[in-house]
């Protein structure tokens, strides 16, 4: 785990948190599906080009999926997305919670820690994937969705990050004083570019260049130790 930089660090009163990698381990279902689709072109699909998706909007992903795995000619982005849909609506209400995603959430909350969602994910979407953990998503403040008419462009752009700062009780919040937490490239980007503090929960089969850009890495939301940020720590003994 590395060292988190000076610049918000001790002074974070406000977390926004992704969804997809981050607090739910729904990337994984994403995977599978366009493994399956790339299968039936004879092409395999590879890390480099997860970390292109990830994170995005569903048809700016699905632009870099057909354009970069060279099957454009054969199968446009908008029926690629018609066809990953039916696997994914079988798929997505069995989403499970990432280690430590639980005891962040319910600390933040218990100690009046503003905390609130930033994801791509659309919302029919996003209700599919929580509908087993709505108890524990309704103590977040607010949640901006990538079809939020004020995301214009998905991450790397800073559009659903800033829209989340703005909508905190006090927004918006002074950047230096938000913490993001990111699972993807794009996501890290886009809160770089929000001006904001971001800590990283890589997949580890993405590419270790992708963990440049973060202020802080680590393997797991477990790993998260509150005090470095400024914000109070754990109680329990983890
Ligand atoms: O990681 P999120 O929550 O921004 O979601 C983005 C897409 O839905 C999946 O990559
Ligand atoms: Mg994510």
């Amino acid at each position: 785990m590395s060292t988190p930089a000076t610049a918000g660090r001790g002074s974070i009163t406000h977390v926004i948190f992704d969804m997809d990698g981050l607090l739910l381990d729904t990337e994984k279902f994403y995977t599978e599906v366009q493994e399956i689709i790339l299968a039936r072109f004879n092409k395999t699909f590879d890390w480099s080009l997860k970390a292109k998706m990830m994170g995005r909007k569903a048809i700016e992903a699905a632009r870099i999926f057909v354009d970069e795995s060279g099957i454009s000619d054969s199968l446009s982005a908008e029926d690629f997305l018609v066809e990953r849909e039916a696997m994914l609506q079988e798929l997505f209400p069995t989403s499970e919670l990432m280690p430590g995603a639980s005891r962040l959430i319910k600390h933040l909350h218990a100690k009046n820690i503003p905390i609130c969602i930033a994801t791509g994910t659309h919302t029919r979407h996003f209700d599919l994937k929580t509908q087993r953990h709505k108890e524990l998503f309704s103590l977040m403040h607010h949640v901006v969705r990538g079809d939020d008419p004020e995301v214009k462009q998905g991450k790397p752009a800073p559009d659903g990050f800033l829209a989340a700062s703005r909508r905190f009780k006090d927004g918006p919040v002074d950047p230096q004083k938000v913490l993001v937490f990111e699972d993807a490239p794009s996501g890290v980007l886009a809160a770089k570019n929000a001006g904001m503090n971001v800590v990283m929960v890589p997949d580890p089969r993405l590419d270790i260049s992708h963990q440049d850009v973060a202020d802080q890495i680590m393997t797991s939301l477990l790993d998260f130790k509150p005090e470095e940020w400024g914000l109070p720590p754990f109680e329990d003994s983890n």
